[in-house]
């Protein structure tokens, strides 16, 4: 089966968007593995557009790990999706489905689309956690030397996919590169964890470094940066409306009175081709795609 694929990136989260609407097909782990392997096709992220599953959607979104693990929930690479259908239809709104619930999103554009990442869940079994806490604004969990600890009692929200948030002063500071894998595989996270350092630096500001499960240090996580913004006007050091300062860009995110999360930022196309899915599966890039970025 040939399949049309776009390379793409959402503020510098590298995403990569497979169509399979034209068919029942649904793409394997160690297909997603070989995907991310190849250079033209690289990913933080793949997503899988698949038709529709429920009445009143567009699609539905498969979303692979660059490890061929699957999220419920992909900020970034939902922008992506909406850009590329926005592109195709003209259409500004879509309702898009992933295993963890229905996204309603608004693409004005590649600067700005908002999408509706549902409301978060902070239950320590819903996160999930592997033992109770009362208060998952902060739990224990230390990182480093016991009696010095250099990370210590992180928040913890579930926003279609785990989040643990460690509160630093700066996020650079930290080798997240050694410190997010240990973290990640932690045994506290029985379904792992996104890890992430994040400064406070105003009532509606925060510089946000991740590490991603499943794909590792990312120059964005748009899922992270909604988990960060609701743990921070949970815990009292924001209010609701926040700009996440990243390093590839800022996301704004809105946690409304009813409880809904949305996220907006830009989205970007680099170049696309086909995917033939066969064994091996073999790429081929449209060189008149190719988008040539100053
Ligand atoms: N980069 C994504 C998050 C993708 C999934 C995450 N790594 C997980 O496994 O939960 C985003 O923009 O949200």
């Amino acid at each position: 089966m040939n399949a049309p694929f776009a390379k793409m990136n959402g503020i510098g989260n590298a995403i990569t968007v497979l169509d399979l609407r034209a068919g029942s097909r649904r793409l394997g782990a160690d297909e997603a593995r070989a995907i991310a392997a190849d250079p033209r096709t690289a990913f933080d992220q793949l997503m899988v557009i698949e038709p529709a599953r429920t009445a009143g959607t567009e699609a539905f979104m498969t979303i692979f790990n660059t490890d061929g693990s699957t999220s419920g929930a992909c900020g970034n690479g939902t922008r992506c999706v909406a850009l590329v259908l926005q592109r195709e239809s003209g259409q500004s709104d879509f309702r898009l489905e992933t295993s963890a619930g229905l996204l309603d999103v608004q693409a004005h554009g590649a600067d700005a689309i908002t999408v509706d990442m549902g409301t978060p869940r902070f239950g320590w079994a819903d996160i999930p956690l592997s033992k109770s806490f009362d208060d998952t604004r902060a739990i224990e969990l230390d990182f480093g030397p016991a009696d010095a600890p250099i990370l210590s009692a992180p928040s913890v929200v579930n926003v279609g996919n785990p989040h643990a948030i460690f509160w630093v002063d700066d996020p650079y500071a930290y080798d997240l590169g050694r410190i997010g894998p240990i973290l990640e595989h932690h045994p506290l996270f029985p379904e792992r964890a996104n890890i992430s350092l994040a400064a406070v630096t105003s009532d509606h500001a925060i510089t946000l470094r991740v590490w991603e499960r499943g794909a590792g240090l990312t120059l964005a996580c748009g899922s992270a940066a909604c988990a960060v913004a609701v743990a921070a006007a949970r815990t009292g050091r924001t209010g609701r409306n926040v700009d996440v300062t990243l390093p590839g860009g800022v996301l704004n995110i809105q946690w409304r009175d009813d409880d809904h999360i949305l996220m907006t930022g830009a989205a970007a196309f680099e170049h696309e081709g086909v995917i033939s899915l066969g064994a091996p599966l073999t790429i081929s890039v449209n060189p008149e795609s190719v988008v040539l970025r100053a």
